[in-house]
C-alpha cells in the first residue's frame, strides 16, 4: 500500500487480479458486474479502516462484557450514477446498516465536464463517514462536482473510493479537496483524446448495465 498524502493506492493481489479481469474486452456484463462489486468490498475493506466504534454489552457463554461494534449507522455511502451503483452492494456486505445517498453526474462527451441530474443524501450528512464510490476517476471533474455538493449540504469527513484512476484525476480531486482521503484500485497510464483511462477498462456504466 503506497500512501501519497492522502491517496492510498491498493496493491493487493485480489484486487490486481480483479482488476485484470474487468479490463478484458471478453468479461460479460454479469461478470464484469460482480467483480466490480467484490473489488469495492475489498477496497473499503481498507478504506473504512477508521470507521467510528462504539462499545455494547454482549453476554458471552462465560460472562458479559463490553466489546466493540462498528457505529453503521453514522456511515453514508454515496454512489455516482450510474456507474458508482455497481460498488454498493460490496461496501453494503460490510456495512449493512450504512445509509446511501446518490447523486446523478454524466460527463458531456464534448467538454468532459460533468452535469448533474440527481442529489439525494442521508440526513444527519454533517454526522456521516461519507464513502464516494464510482469506478471510474478520469478528469476528476465528476469526483470534483460531487465532493463539492456534499460539502455544500454539510459533509465534512468524506472518503473517495474508485477502481480505476488516472493520475490526471488524481491531481485534480486532491487539489480540489486535499482534505479527502482517495482509495484507489489501480493508476492507469494516461487520459485519450476522448478523456477515457488508458489502457482502462472502457466506459464502466455501460459494462455494467450492458447499454453499449
Ligand atoms: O473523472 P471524470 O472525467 O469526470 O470521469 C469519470 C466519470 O465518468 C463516468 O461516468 P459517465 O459520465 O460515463 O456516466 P455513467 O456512469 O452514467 O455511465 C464515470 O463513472 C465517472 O462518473
Ligand atoms: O475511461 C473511462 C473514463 C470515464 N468513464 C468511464 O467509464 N471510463
Ligand atoms: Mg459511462
Amino acid at each position: 500500500m503506497a500512501d501519497m498524502d492522502h491517496v492510498i493506492i491498493m496493491d493487493h493481489p485480489l484486487i490486481k487480479h480483479k482488476i485484470s479481469m474487468l479490463r478484458d474486452i471478453h468479461t460479460g456484463t454479469n461478470e464484469f458486474r460482480t467483480l466490480v462489486g467484490e473489488i469495492a468490498m475489498l477496497e473499503a475493506f481498507e478504506a473504512l479502516r477508521d470507521l467510528p466504534m462504539e462499545n455494547r454489552e454482549v453476554e458471552t457463554p462465560l460472562e458479559k462484557a463490553m466489546v466493540p461494534y462498528i457505529s453503521g449507522k453514522k456511515m453514508a455511502i454515496v454512489p455516482i450514477l450510474r456507474a458508482g451503483l455497481g460498488m454498493v452492494d460490496g461496501v453494503l456486505t460490510l456495512v449493512p446498516t450504512a445509509k446511501v445517498g446518490h447523486i446523478g453526474l454524466y460527463r458531456d462527451p464534448k467538454t468532459h465536464e460533468p452535469h448533474e441530474y440527481y442529489c439525494k443524501l442521508p440526513a444527519p450528512i454533517e454526522q456521516r463517514t461519507i464513502l464516494v464510490v464510482d469506478p471510474m476517476l478520469a478528469t476528476g471533474g465528476s469526483g470534483v462536482e460531487a465532493v463539492d455538493f456534499i460539502k455544500q449540504h454539510g459533509g465534512k469527513k468524506i472518503k473517495f473510493m474508485c477502481i480505476l484512476a488516472a493520475p490526471e484525476g488524481i491531481k485534480r480531486l486532491h487539489e480540489a479537496h486535499p482534505d479527502v482521503q482517495i482509495y484507489v484500485g489501480c493508476v492507469d497510464r494516461e487520459l485519450n483524446e476522448d478523456a477515457y483511462i488508458c489502457p482502462g477498462l472502457g466506459d464502466a456504466g455501460d459494462r455494467i448495465f450492458g447499454t453499449k
